[in-house]
């Protein structure tokens, strides 16, 4: 069972500095006219065809469309894991289509927290040093980091579970802290690729009300591919996307 208290981030106790990402434009993402083949068996797949958009700055961009139509293929590229075989990509205004692999890497540590469909947590690790985890190059005392991962973990509603490990919490506690370390580094980009594949509906509704949320605590901008489309909160921007092509 995922019952969780939803309500906890949203008192004014847990609210934290907001993140300054002020120099950033109406929007932080634009792709133009993006197109990605893949060859498989010299077959050639073409999993993007010509697909433009753009991510608004604090507001969240839900991704929809069937399994196989390219949702994966265009966060991938979005979040800089892929490369797409032409067109333009441009974040925080800057040209990043043909990044190199180790400024890619960089310019993602730096900008975009990632959220999966199967949580990615550590299981060794504790909550806790989960979301410390990224901080581990950026932040040199231990104990600031320690008190950082508990300020997130209080935004999401989870500081009391601070010691446990991620296979003693429920599912939807589980992407609470993914969430709670893709936000510790204070991206500009929170990128979630089904963030509810693996959680109830109730939970589910949860954790989308939750990221939608962040995007105004933490002046982030939010991605999120779904095929569900009934998760679509009101007022969110939708990117739908149809056999490669924006429809
Ligand atoms: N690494 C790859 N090599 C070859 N083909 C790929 C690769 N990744 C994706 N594809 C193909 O590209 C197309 C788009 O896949 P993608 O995973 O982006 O779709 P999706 O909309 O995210 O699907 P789902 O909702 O099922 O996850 C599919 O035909 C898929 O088989």
């Amino acid at each position: 069972m995922n019952s969780i208290n939803t309500h906890r981030s949203f008192q004014p106790e847990n609210h934290l500095q907001p993140v300054d990402h002020s120099q950033t434009g109406a929007s932080v993402v634009r792709f133009n006219n993006i197109c990605k083949s893949y060859t498989m068996d010299r077959v050639e797949v073409n999993a993007l065809l010509d697909v433009s958009g753009e991510i608004a700055r604090r507001e969240t961009t839900f991704i929809t469309g069937p399994s196989g139509s390219g949702k994966s293929t265009l966060l991938n590229i979005m979040g800089l894991i892929d490369q797409p075989t032409s067109g333009e990509l441009i974040i925080l205004d800057q040209d990043v289509t043909n990044l190199s692999d180790k400024a890619a890497a960089d310019f993602r540590s730096e900008h975009i927290g990632f959220i999966f469909q199967s949580f990615n947590l550590i299981p060794v690790l504790t909550v806790g040093e989960n979301v410390e985890f990224p901080l581990l190059r950026r932040i040199k005392s231990a104990s600031k980091r320690r008190e950082k991962a508990k300020q997130y973990l209080d935004a999401v509603g989870l500081a009391d579970l601070f010691d446990r490990r991620p296979g003693e919490i429920s599912g939807g506690q589980r992407q609470r802290v993914a969430i709670a370390r893709a936000l510790v580094t204070e991206p500009t980009l929170i990128i979630a690729d089904e963030p509810t594949a693996n959680l109830d509906s109730q939970t589910s509704r949860e954790i989308i009300a939750l990221l939608d949320h962040m995007k105004s605590e933490f002046d982030t901008s939010v991605v999120i591919c779904t095929h569900d489309t009934s998760l679509i909160t009101q007022g969110s921007a939708t990117i739908n996307i149809i056999d490669g092509r924006t429809a």
